[in-house]
This record gives C-alpha cells, structure tokens and sequence, in this order.
C-alpha cells in the first residue's frame, strides 16, 4: 500500500477542514492510500512536517490549507533529493494555486482528484536572498502594493474570505508608492522606479486570473512583469485592466518571460513569496523545471501535454 500524509492548518480560511477528515481517509483508503495526519500549530510547522514526511519516505503528501500552507509544505519538500508527489486540497481564503492547477474548490473535489487524477511535473520558483534559499509555487513580488496580502489579520480572513483583501487594497491605496529598483532578467536590465514587480509561475494571482495570461506550469520560465511609476488614477485604471487580463500592452508596463531574474532595491524593498513574507531584497530567482510532481484533473493534465 503507498502511503500518504497530510499536512492541514486548521486555522485555514473557514475552518472547515478537520470535520471532512473521515470522509478524506475513507477516499483515500479506498484510492491505495495508508494516511496518516499532521495539524500545523503555526508559522513554519508545515515547511517541518513536510520535510519530516520526505525522511519517512512518503509517497504522497497532502497539503490541505491555504496558499500559505502549500507555500510552507512547497518550502519542506523542494530542496530535497526525494521529493514525494504533492496533493493540494484548497481550503484557504485565495487558493490561487489550487484555481491555476484547476483543483476544484470543494474538499471532495479535490480529492477526487488525488485519487484519479495525475500527478504532473511543474515548475517551481526558487529565489536567494538574505544567505537564504527559498521556494515559491505561484508568485514572488515586490513593492508596496505586494506587502499587503501579510498585513490582512487571519481573522479578518476567516470572517470575509477574498473581501478582506479587496478592503485592504482599498485602504492602502493612498500610501502606494514607486520605489527604485534595478531588475535584471535574462541579459536585459530595467532600471527605474516601480510600483511593483512580480515574477509569477501561474496565470491566477490574487484572485486575478488574467495577471499573467501567458504563463505555462511546465516550461521552465517566469513570467516577469514590471509596473513603472504611474499616479494614483494611472494605477487605478491599469489594476481595473489587469482584471480582464487587458493590462499587457500597457505602455507603463514590462511583460516578459524569462528563467533568472536578479532584482536589486536600495530602499529595503520586501520580498512577497505566494502571499509571505519572504525576506528582503536583493534577491535572485531561477525557475526550477519540472522540479515537483502535482495531482492535477487529467483533462488539466491532457492540456498541460499540449502546451497549455
Ligand atoms: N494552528 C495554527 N494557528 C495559527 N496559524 C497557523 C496555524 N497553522 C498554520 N498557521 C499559519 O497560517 C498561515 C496561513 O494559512 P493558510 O494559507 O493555510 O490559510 P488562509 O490564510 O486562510 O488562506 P490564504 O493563504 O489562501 O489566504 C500559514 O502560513 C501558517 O503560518
């Protein structure tokens, strides 16, 4: 019998997860699955969970949370020599990578899709900064308008899901500013001020699932994109276009791909790894191709083979 682990954070979005854990264990039992469970009991207990489920050699680990969580359990299983299959089942308040794998949103859902799904090799974010070597599976940023999604309270999160974000934004919006920047991306350089950049692996971030239209899970690049200084109604009207995904022609915007990317920022600027705090600049990001193997739909799958 294979043998799998979950790791979930019982503080995620709605608080829903641990009621289904029986109906879980039984789907799982009847897919070939010996499970067992870890609750996390705060920040980095995932990231240690994981990397305690890859010395016991599991076959399988489940990270049933928000992006967050995945994040850490991304962060316990990356930089390791073994690396077991990874199995996401969303319960958080965004679930951006759960949308850009196409996962659905239900726990039953999402289970299904371990059990009759495929695991899929993708590509995975690996950023060095502060002497330290990270992961991400969804998207890195920097900027003022990036460091928002930490500074929402748990709370908040579990009372009014992806709203409490939008309130946030709304709330931050007058102190937005372009910070310098230098960003060095595949022998090109951009040197200016910003409002932001994001170097993301998926298309859906923030609940935008248009940001980066182009992306693909498994080509081993980033997608780059480069916000130069606008004021505030600029700003405003571009974020309005990056909703319909009709942002990239801009001209106040870089739109590119590319597989390393070198930022540099004299004003301290913070790193955003999926939605963490992740340290601060300067930093240097490589695409890891292919480096994990995700349960995703087949039809997700079948798509991915094609190019998708
Ligand atoms: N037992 C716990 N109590 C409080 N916080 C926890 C606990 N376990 C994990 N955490 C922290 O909660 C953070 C956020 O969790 P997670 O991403 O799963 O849910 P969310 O915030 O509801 O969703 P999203 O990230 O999609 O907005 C994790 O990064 C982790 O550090």
């Amino acid at each position: 019998m294979k043998r799998a682990r979950i790791i979930y954070n019982p503080t995620s979005g709605r608080e829903l997860f641990k009621k289904h854990l029986p109906d879980v264990l039984i789907q799982l039992e009847q897919a070939g699955y010996e499970t067992s469970c870890h609750a996390t009991t705060g920040a980095g207990d995932a990231t240690k969970a994981a990397r305690a489920a890859v010395e016991r050699q599991f076959d399988l680990v489940i990270a049933a949370g928000g992006d967050g969580t995945i994040h850490e359990v991304v962060n316990g299983i990356a930089s390791q020599e073994y690396r077991p299959k990874l199995g996401i089942i969303p319960v958080g308040t965004t679930n951006d990578f759960a949308r850009a794998i196409a996962v659905p949103r239900t726990i039953e859902g999402a289970c299904e899709v371990i059990t009759t799904g495929e695991a899929v090799p993708i590509d995975i974010g690996c950023v060095m900064n502060e002497g330290k070597t990270r992961y991400f599976i969804n998207i890195a940023g920097g900027g003022r308008l990036t460091e928002l999604t930490y500074e929402v309270p748990s709370k908040l999160k579990t009372m009014l899901g992806q709203l409490a974000y939008y309130l946030k934004g709304i709330e931050m919006l007058p102190s937005i500013k372009a910070t310098e920047a230098r960003i060095e991306y595949d022998g090109k350089v951009y040197e200016g001020e910003i409002m932001l950049f994001l170097v993301s692996l998926t298309n859906s971030v923030g609940g935008f699932e248009k940001l980066a239209p182009d992306s693909s899970l498994n080509d081993g690049m980033f997608d780059l994109i480069i916000l130069k200084k606008t004021n505030l109604a600029e700003f405003i009207r571009i974020v309005t276009l990056a909703s319909r995904g009709e942002h990239i022609n801009d001209p106040n915007l870089i739109y590119t791909k590319a597989n390393r990317i070198k930022v540099t920022a004299p004003n301290n600027m913070q790193l955003n790894l999926d939605g963490e705090y992740g340290g601060l600049l300067p930093g240097e990001f490589v695409n890891l191709y292919r480096h994990l193997e995700v349960f995703v739909p087949k039809e997700k799958a079948e798509q991915m083979r094609a190019g998708f």
